[in-house]
């Protein structure tokens, strides 16, 4: 097949773990007969540089043509004045507003050989796999704000339909898996919450009889998510509790540098990103995990292109590259660890 993928570097570690990760997808076309094309656009710090926004028109514009966005990271010290009237940060939010993209699923699989990175206990480990379906346009992070020398505000909103369709993403989810939904919001505070519970109660009674629905208060699923792991299969929750949550469950695999994204909506473009941020602390030293960023891809292939033995693929060689300690400095003992392009380099020689 031919696909058009619309390539989104960013800043700090952002260009380096994307160069990472196409010749990953260039080795998959070559193995499976596609062609990819690849078209660069600017977002984030980079492009309020370059351009003066974080989201330009045109990169808008092109994301919207493509089969599908392969994103790095945006952000940084250089562009986080608290008085800046422009923030990188801005840009990643637009496009996934504009792209509507309601649902980002972020699968969390401790591997194996990686446990030793994790500060969880191994045996608490074993056999987890968690997806966390992410609801990404709505709440507090798009609700009205306001500034004045006294006081701020950030309004938190959602609406019936929002909560919906992101609940249906996440139940069909976890009918082709396990058959568990764990809803998470702080129901005993937030308006919003409350809505979020009704609403969740009733499309699981309704619409998914078949798959079981829990209730979990996001204070003790902080705790119950480093507890006791292996009892959660799909988890869905709104924006900021999702951002946060995941961030934890990073560590159950050892690394924020192994968590990746898709960030889906009704139509077929998505966005494919790992959960992690521009790194600006390693940024340009060329040792960042492009794992996260490579797992993303594999998820591109699967949700956006449908090749799901290309995706298996992908999922298989960053494995065995795992199995193999080709371990980058975030995973490997004090010290050692190889850099993002050798970490890459061993997952295309799996494919090839
Ligand atoms: N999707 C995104 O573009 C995204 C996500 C999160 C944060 N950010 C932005 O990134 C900037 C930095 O944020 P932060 O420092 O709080 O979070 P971060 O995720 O960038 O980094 C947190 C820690 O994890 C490490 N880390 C992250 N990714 C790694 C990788 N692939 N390999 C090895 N180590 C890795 C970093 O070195 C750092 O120590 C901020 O401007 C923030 O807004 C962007
Ligand atoms: C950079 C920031 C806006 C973003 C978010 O909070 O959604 C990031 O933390 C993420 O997880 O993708
Ligand atoms: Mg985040």
């Amino acid at each position: 097949m031919h696909a058009d993928i619309v390539v989104l570097p960013g800043d700090g570690i952002g260009p380096e773990i994307v160069a990472a990760t196409l010749p990953v997808l260039e080795a998959v076309a070559s193995r499976y007969g596609h062609a990819f094309s690849f078209a660069e656009h600017d977002i984030g710090g980079v492009a309020i540089d370059r351009h003066g926004e974080p989201l330009p028109a045109a990169t808008l514009e092109a994301a919207r043509r493509a089969d599908a966005v392969l994103l790095g990271a945006v952000g940084g010290p250089k562009w986080s004045d608290p008085n800046a009237k422009v923030r990188p940060e801005q840009g990643l939010l637009a496009i996934r507003k504009a792209l509507g993209l309601f649902a980002n699923l972020r699968p969390v699989r401790p591997h194996a050989a990686a446990l030793g990175a994790s500060p969880i206990k191994s045996e608490l480990l074993q056999g987890v796999d968690i997806m966390v379906v992410r609801e990404l346009t709505g709440g507090i992070y798009f609700g009205d704000k306001t500034r004045s020398e006294t006081e701020a505000t950030d309004l938190c909103r959602y609406s019936v339909v929002e909560i919906e369709r992101v609940v249906r993403s996440a139940a069909a989810l976890a009918r082709a898996r396990r058959g568990h939904l764990t809803s998470v919001d702080k129901a005993n505070v937030l308006e919003t919450s409350r809505l979020w519970r009704d609403v969740t109660t009733r499309v699981m009674r309704d619409e998914f009889p078949d798959v079981t629905l829990e209730h979990q208060l996001v204070d003790s699923m902080a705790m119950h998510l480093l507890s006791k792991p292996r009892a959660y299969d799909v988890i869905v929750t709104e924006n900021m509790f999702g951002d946060i949550l995941t961030d934890e469950a990073s560590m159950l695999a050892g690394s924020l540098g192994l968590l990746a994204s898709a960030s889906l909506g009704s139509g077929k473009v998505g966005i494919y990103e790992p959960i992690h941020g521009s790194a600006p602390d390693i940024a340009g030293k060329g040792i960042a995990n492009p794992y996260a960023t490579i797992l993303s891809a594999a998820m591109l292939l699967r949700h956006s292109l449908g090749l799901e033995a290309e995706a298996a693929a992908v999922e298989a060689a960053v494995s065995s590259a795992l199995d193999a300690k080709v371990f980058t400095a975030d995973l490997a003992a004090a010290g050692q660890g190889v850099d993002t392009r050798t970490a890459a380099q061993a997952v295309v020689d799996r494919l090839a």
